[in-house]
C-alpha cells in the first residue's frame, strides 16, 4: 500500500531512506518483478546512497500490464464523463492531503529542493482537477442532413495510451500525461526513467484509492529496452514521451510501425532575450529562474541569455552576485535553493559542458566546480556550484562591472573571450546548472540568433516597451514565449514545443485533442437512394 512507503516520510531527512518494496503496478497492486535479473541501484542524489533497486520489465510483464490496462479500458470508458470527473477529484483530493511526504520522497528520488518539490507536487494535484474539470465537457456534433437525416460526431478515447517519462519531473510528468489521457476515457501505462522511479507508483496506488478500475493506471519499470516493448506493442494506441531528442526520434520511429499517435516533448535550448529598457531587478531575477530551478534540468529553461550590450556589465554584476549566493545543500531543508543533479553521469557531463566552454573561450563567470557541502552526510552527493559564462575579465576576479564602459564590452565583443553562438555550451542542451550569457546590439539581430537553432520549447523577453515585447513574441520560432518573467507554465496553457522540441501539447484545453479521436455517426431517416 502506498502508506507504508509514504508513512516512513514525515521523520524521513537525507541520507536514511531505503525502499524495498516493488514499484510495478497493474492489475491493481503493486507487482513484484518476474526475475530480478538486470536490476540497477537507484541513487539517492544527496548522498550517492542506494536507495532502491529498478528491475526492468521483460516483455510478459510489460503484456501483462497493458492486459489489465486494457481490460480497465473497456469499463472506464464507458463511464459518463462526470463520473470520471467524480474519482478523478478524490485523487487529486488526496494527493493535495499527502503533498508533504510525496513531496519528500521526491526529493530524495531526484535531488530538487523540498520547496521546488512541494510546488510540482501541487501542480499535479491541480492538473488532475483541470482534467476533471473538462472531462465532463467532453462532447461532439450534431449535423443536420438532407431528408431528415442526420450525423453526429461522439468524441471518444484512443484505448491503451503509454507515458515515458524522464527523470527531472517524476511525478509531475506522470499527472500531466495521465490527467487529460484518464479523463477522456483511456488508460494509462506508464514507465518512469529508471532514476526517477519511486513516485509513479504513489500515483498509482492514490488512483486506485480514489476508485478507477483495477489496472487503469499501471507502472512498468525499466529503461530503453522496457521502452521500446512499450512503443511496438499492438494493444497501444498511443505514446506521450518526455525526454531527450534522440530517444524522441526513436519512439517516433518505433511507434510508425503500427500508427501509433505520438506525442513528443523534447528538450531545449530557449532564448531569453533582455533589452536594455528593462526593469533589470526582475530581468536578473528572470534569468535565474530561467537557469537554475532543479539544478537547471529543466526542458523549457532559458539558457541562451542574451543581453542588450549597453547594460551587461550592470546585468552581470548583479547576476554573478545572485549566482554565487545560492544555497546549495541539502535538499530537504527549506532554506536550501540548489540540490544536487540527478546523477554522477549527469553531474560529470555538466561539468564537461563547462571544461568544454572554457576551451573554446568562454569566461566562467562564477560556478561551474564540483561542490561539496560541508555536512558529512553529504559527501557522496552529486553537487556543483551554478555557473555563470559570459564575457567579462575583471567579473572572474570578482571585481565590479559597473565601472567599465559600453565601450569595453563592444572591444570584448570582437576578442575570443566572450560567449558566442557557435560554442558548445550556447548550440547544445546542457542540462545543468549553467547560464551563457550573449550581448547583441539590434532587435532584429537577435530574433535571427535566438531562433538560429534546431529547438523551440520556449523564449523569453525582457522590455517596458509593450510592442517590442509583442513583436518580439510573434517573431519567435517556439512552444512559449514569457514575457517579462519566466518558466510560468500554468496547467490552464499548452505547453510543447516548435521544430525538434517535439510536438503535441500537453496542458490546456487543446490536450484533450491528443488523447481522443472523433467518431461520424450518420443516420438515415428514409429509404436509401442506390445507384446500383
Ligand atoms: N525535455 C526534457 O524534459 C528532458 C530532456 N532530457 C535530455 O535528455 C538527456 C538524457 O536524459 P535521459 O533521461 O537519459 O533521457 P532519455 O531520452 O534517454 O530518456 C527519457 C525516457 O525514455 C526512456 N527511453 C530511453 N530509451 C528508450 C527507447 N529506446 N525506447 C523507449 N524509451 C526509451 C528512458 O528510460 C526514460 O524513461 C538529458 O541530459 C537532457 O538533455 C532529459 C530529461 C527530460
Amino acid at each position: 500500500m502506498a502508506q507504508s512507503t509514504l508513512d516512513s516520510m514525515p521523520g524521513a531527512s537525507t541520507g536514511t531512506v531505503v525502499i524495498t518494496e516493488p514499484l510495478n503496478f497493474w492489475g491493481g497492486k503493486r507487482v513484484k518483478p518476474r526475475e530480478e535479473k538486470n536490476a540497477e541501484p537507484v541513487f539517492e542524489p544527496a548522498t550517492g546512497r542506494v536507495l532502491c533497486q529498478m528491475v526492468p520489465c521483460g516483455a510478459e510483464e510489460v503484456d501483462e500490464a497493458i492486459q489489465s490496462a486494457y481490460a480497465a479500458y473497456q469499463k472506464w470508458s464507458k463511464m459518463a464523463g462526470m463520473e470520471r470527473a467524480r474519482v478523478m477529484l478524490e485523487a487529486a483530493r488526496i494527493i493535495r492531503e499527502r503533498r508533504e511526504k510525496i513531496a519528500k520522497l521526491e526529493v530524495i528520488n531526484n535531488g530538487k529542493t523540498i520547496t521546488e518539490a512541494l510546488g510540482n507536487i501541487d501542480f499535479s494535484w491541480k492538473s488532475i482537477e483541470y482534467y476533471a474539470g473538462l472531462a465532463g465537457t467532453l462532447a461532439g456534433q450534431h449535423i443536420q442532413l438532407p431528408g431528415g437525416a442526420f450525423a453526429y460526431s461522439r468524441r471518444e478515447p484512443l484505448g491503451v495510451c503509454v507515458g515515458i517519462g524522464a527523470w527531472n519531473f517524476p511525478f509531475l510528468i506522470t499527472t500531466l500525461k495521465s490527467a487529460p489521457a484518464l479523463a477522456c476515457g483511456n488508460a494509462m501505462v506508464y514507465k518512469p526513467s529508471p532514476m526517477a522511479p519511486v513516485t509513479a507508483v504513489i500515483l498509482a496506488e492514490i488512483y486506485k484509492e480514489a476508485g478507477v478500475p483495477d489496472g487503469l493506471f499501471c507502472v512498468v519499470q525499466g529503461g530503453a529496452e522496457t521502452g521500446s516493448l512499450l512503443c511496438h506493442h499492438p494493444k497501444v494506441a498511443k505514446v506521450s514521451f518526455t525526454g531527450s531528442v534522440p530517444t524522441g526520434k526513436k519512439v517516433m520511429e518505433m511507434s510508425a510501425k503500427s500508427v501509433k499517435q505520438v506525442t513528443l516533448e523534447l528538450g531545449g535550448k530557449s532564448p531569453l532575450i533582455i533589452f536594455k529598457d528593462c526593469e533589470l531587478e526582475n530581468a536578473v531575477k528572470g534569468a535565474l529562474m530561467a537557469n537554475f530551478l532543479t539544478q537547471g534540468q529543466v526542458c523549457c529553461n532559458g539558457t541562451r541569455v542574451f543581453v542588450q550590450r549597453e547594460i551587461m556589465p550592470q546585468f552581470l554584476e548583479e547576476v554573478v552576485k545572485r549566482t554565487k549566493a545560492i544555497p546549495v545543500g541539502d535538499p530537504l531543508l527549506g532554506s536550501t535553493r540548489m540540490g544536487p543533479l540527478i546523477s554522477k553521469p549527469q553531474l560529470e557531463k555538466v561539468l564537461g559542458f563547462v571544461s568544454q566552454a572554457k576551451k573554446e573561450g568562454a569566461r566562467v563567470l562564477c560556478g561551474g566546480d564540483p561542490f561539496v557541502p560541508s555536512d558529512p552526510k553529504l559527501k557522496g552527493g552529486y553537487f556543483m556550484s551554478p555557473c555563470v559564462l559570459g564575457t567579462s575579465n575583471t567579473l572572474v576576479n570578482g571585481g565590479t562591472a559597473h565601472a567599465q564602459s559600453a565601450l569595453f564590452f563592444n572591444t570584448q565583443s570582437l576578442s575570443t573571450d566572450n560567449c558566442r553562438d557557435d560554442m558548445t555550451c550556447v548550440k547544445e542542451e546542457i542540462f545543468g546548472p549553467v547560464m551563457s550569457v550573449l550581448p547583441f546590439d539590434t532587435e532584429e539581430e537577435v530574433i535571427q540568433r535566438a531562433n538560429n537553432t534546431t529547438f523551440g520549447l520556449a523564449s523569453g523577453v525582457f522590455t517596458r516597451d509593450i510592442s517590442r515585447a509583442h513583436r518580439v513574441a510573434a517573431s519567435m520560432e517556439a512552444g512559449t514565449c514569457f514575457i517579462n518573467n519566466y518558466n510560468i507554465n500554468p496547467i490552464e496553457l499548452p505547453f510543447g514545443g516548435y521544430k525538434m522540441s517535439g510536438f503535441g501539447r500537453e496542458n490546456g484545453q487543446v490536450t484533450i485533442e491528443y488523447y481522443s479521436q472523433l467518431k461520424t455517426v450518420v443516420v438515415e431517416m428514409g429509404d436509401v437512394e442506390s445507384l446500383f
